[in-house]
C-alpha cells in the first residue's frame, strides 16, 4: 500500500491507497520537529481506531517545508522498510516538463497539482489553489508547468489584518451579504472576501489574455466552494487534486523510475 504525504506551510495530510483505491486520510498541524516514532504512534493508533490493516510499501512526499522531509524519511525507513519518493527532488520523475527560469525551484505542491490537474483535465488549465498561500499554477496544452502566481492565502491575509491593527480582532472568513459592512468583522470579511473573489478573476482573465488560447480554471483547497458560490470562477471544483497527483507520480515513477 501506498502512504501518500501532502504536507503544506500550515496542515499536512497523509493518506493511504490499495493500488488506486483511497483508504483513508488524516490531517495534522505542520510541524517540522515532530518526529518519525511520533508520526508513526499518531498513525498506528488512527489505523486502529478504524480497523485499517494496512500493509505500507511505498510513500511519496511533496512538501512545501523543506525540513519535515528529514524526519518523514527517517519514518519510511524505520517503520516502513522503505525510501520515500520526494516530489521535487532529481530521482522524483515528473510526467510533465516544468518550463521556468533556470534555478527556480517551483513549489512541490504546484507540480502535483499540475500533474493532477492534466491528467484529469488535459493542458491548458488555470490551477486555483487556496492554501496558506494563494497558487495560480499555469499549465501548457502538453501539461508542462509555465508558471504562475503566488498571492497571500485568505487565511493569512486575515491574520495580517488583526495582527498589525490593534482595534482588528481575529476573525474567520466567511461570505458577506454585502459589500459595505456595518461592524468591524463584516467590513473586514467584505474586504477579504470580495477582494479575493476580484484577485481570482482578474488573475484568471490576465493568464488566459498571456496564453491566447481557452482554459480551463480548476479550483482545490478548503476554501474553493465558499467563493464557487458566490461567483462564476472556476469551471470545475477537485477536493483531492494533490493527492491524486501524488497517486499519479508513484505510478509513473514505478513504472519509469530507476530506484522507486
Ligand atoms: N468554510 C471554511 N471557513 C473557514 N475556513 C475553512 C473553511 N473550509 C476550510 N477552511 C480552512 O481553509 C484552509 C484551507 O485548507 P487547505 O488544506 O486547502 O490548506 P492549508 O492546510 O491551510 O494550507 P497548506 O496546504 O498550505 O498547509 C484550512 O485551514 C481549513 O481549515
Ligand atoms: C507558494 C507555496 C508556499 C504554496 O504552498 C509553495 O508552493 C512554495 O513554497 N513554493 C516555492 C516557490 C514557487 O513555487 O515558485
Ligand atoms: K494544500
Amino acid at each position: 500500500m501506498l502512504l501518500a504525504v501532502d504536507c503544506g506551510n500550515t496542515n499536512t495530510v497523509f493518506s493511504i491507497y490499495d493500488g488506486e483505491k483511497f483508504i483513508a486520510l488524516w490531517r495534522t498541524a505542520t510541524d517540522w520537529k515532530r518526529t518519525a516514532d511520533q508520526y508513526y504512534v499518531w498513525l498506528n493508533t488512527l489505523m486502529r481506531l478504524q480497523g485499517i490493516e494496512a500493509d505500507i510499501t511505498d510513500m511519496i512526499v511533496s512538501s512545501t517545508v523543506p525540513r519535515v522531509v528529514f524526519n518523514l524519511r527517517v519514518l519510511a525507513d524505520r517503520y516502513f522498510n522503505t525510501r520515500p519518493l520526494v516530489v521535487g527532488k532529481p530521482e522524483c520523475l515528473l510526467p510533465v516538463s516544468v518550463r521556468v527560469d533556470e534555478g527556480t525551484a517551483v513549489g512541490p505542491d504546484r507540480l502535483v497539482n499540475t500533474v493532477s490537474g492534466f491528467d484529469t483535465y488535459g493542458g491548458n488549465l488555470i490551477v486555483v489553489d487556496f492554501g496558506t498561500a494563494t497558487t495560480f499554477d499555469v499549465v501548457a496544452e502538453d501539461g508542462a508547468y509555465v508558471g504562475g502566481v503566488i498571492a497571500p492565502g485568505v487565511n493569512l491575509s486575515l491574520e495580517a489584518l488583526h495582527q498589525a491593527a490593534a482595534a482588528l480582532p481575529h476573525v474567520d472568513i466567511s461570505k458577506p451579504q454585502n459589500v459595505i459592512g456595518t461592524n468591524t468583522v463584516a467590513c473586514m470579511q467584505s474586504g477579504v472576501f470580495w477582494g479575493y473573489v476580484g484577485l481570482v478573476r482578474e488573475i484568471c482573465a490576465r493568464i488566459k489574455a498571456e496564453r491566447a488560447v481557452p482554459m480551463k480554471v480548476i479550483s482545490t483547497g478548503g476554501l474553493a466552494p465558499l467563493f464557487q458560490q458566490s461567483a462564476d470562477l472556476f469551471d470545475a471544483y477537485e477536493d483531492d487534486l494533490t493527492m491524486h497527483g501524488l497517486q499519479i507520480i508513484h505510478k509513473y515513477n514505478k513504472e519509469n523510475g530507476t530506484d522507486a
